[in-house]
């Protein structure tokens, strides 16, 4: 996928990740977007400070690039305690979830990205952790073999996946706050835009703004990579200023086209119409067809050509609809020569 548009893109320039740090919000007030998330969690967090608990464990979900990292900085922060960020895939023994868990103080927050790619043992482990605060580790083997049950100091999980379906019916119960995250309309794009522009001391007219937001698949990673990509057409090709002209300009030479489709979305259009005569087909042979891991298409184009009306997942496999056929340039089914026809 075009790399200013992947939404999972981890690989940033030393430069671009400091300035995707700089962007971060770090409150829930600055926080723009997902109003009904953003209002409970700050019930949730001044009951929890109130009462002199910790929050009860925060299950984030939702297509990668919309915050969900951004949002477990944010509730540490408002509870004002310490953040320690991990990932499913890297906990790869329960003595690496017990030193984790051993270190945390009360009230501290734990993240884990990629929680549905958490192995099965480790995730046994963190059960007790979440239920009772307290993990009970092996030591020895064979016939020395025994159990120590360690406490731990209460603490909150906050878990990320993009992948709800592949999360564990017991896992998903243990968690007692659970935010879906959803795509952003233009105009909180718009305002995310804006926002950053300040920060960076870019200017940007409203159009300009607009532009890209239109075209930023309803995610504020790819809003920023956009506009951090667009600045340099400004400054080069420009005077400096995002306008409408420039932000197309350079969204055109970054391959992002109309309706903010990439080269990949257009690719997996083009296939199941020309190579699968629309559909349905599964998503495995779409894969093969595009040349792209089926986890990549399921997770980000996926979601975002159903919610733009390009695509419909039937029970038989990917349809493309009649949006995606005009949209490729070719006539639907059932259409042609219809013009000639008396
Ligand atoms: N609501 C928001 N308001 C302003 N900026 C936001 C918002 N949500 C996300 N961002 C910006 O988008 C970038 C990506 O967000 P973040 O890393 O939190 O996404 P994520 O959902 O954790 O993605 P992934 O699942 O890929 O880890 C952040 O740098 C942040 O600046």
């Amino acid at each position: 996928m075009n790399e200013h548009l992947n939404p999972t893109a981890a690989r940033l320039s030393p430069e671009d990740g400091a300035m995707e740090r700089a962007l971060r919000p770090d409150s829930l007030s600055e926080f723009s977007g997902q109003p009904k998330i953003v209002d409970n969690l700050k019930v949730f967090i001044q009951a929890a400070v109130q009462r002199g608990d910790s929050l009860d464990h925060v299950l984030l979900h939702g297509p990668p690039g919309l915050g969900k990292t951004t949002l477990s900085h944010i509730i540490a922060n408002e509870l004002g305690a310490e953040l320690k960020l991990t990932s499913g895939p890297v906990l790869e023994k329960p003595g690496d979830l017990a030193g984790l868990l051993t270190n945390l103080n009360e009230g501290d927050v734990l993240f884990i990205d990629e929680i549905h790619r958490l192995n099965n043992v480790v995730e046994e482990y963190l059960y007790s952790a979440m239920e009772d605060f307290r993990i009970d580790i092996m030591i020895d083997s064979g016939p020395n073999a025994r159990s120590v049950q360690i406490s731990l100091n209460p603490f909150t999980l906050v878990g990320a996946t993009t992948r709800m379906g592949l999360l564990t019916a017991p896992m998903r119960a243990r968690f007692g706050i659970n935010c879906l995250l959803d795509y952003y309309d233009v105009a909180t794009l718009v305002k995310i835009i804006k926002r950053s522009c300040d920060i960076l001391n870019m200017p940007i007219t409203d159009d300009g703004a607009q532009e890209i937001a239109r075209r930023s698949r309803g995610t504020p990673r790819i809003a920023n990579a956009l506009l951090r990509r667009i600045r340099d057409f400004a400054q080069v090709k420009g005077n400096g200023t995002i306008d409408k002209e420039i932000a197309d300009y350079g969204l055109a030479a970054l391959n992002v086209d109309e309706g903010g489709l990439d080269e990949m979305d257009n690719k997996i259009l083009d296939a199941i119409i020309h190579k699968f005569k629309g559909g349905p087909v599964g998503l495995s042979t779409i894969a093969t067809a595009v040349g792209e891991e089926t986890g990549t298409i399921e997770e980000v184009h996926e979601p975002f050509l159903i919610m733009e009306g390009y695509l419909m997942r039937t029970p038989r496999g990917r349809q493309a609809t009649e949006k995606a056929y005009y949209h490729i340039g070719a006539t639907p089914p059932g259409t042609a020569n219809t013009l000639f026809e008396f």
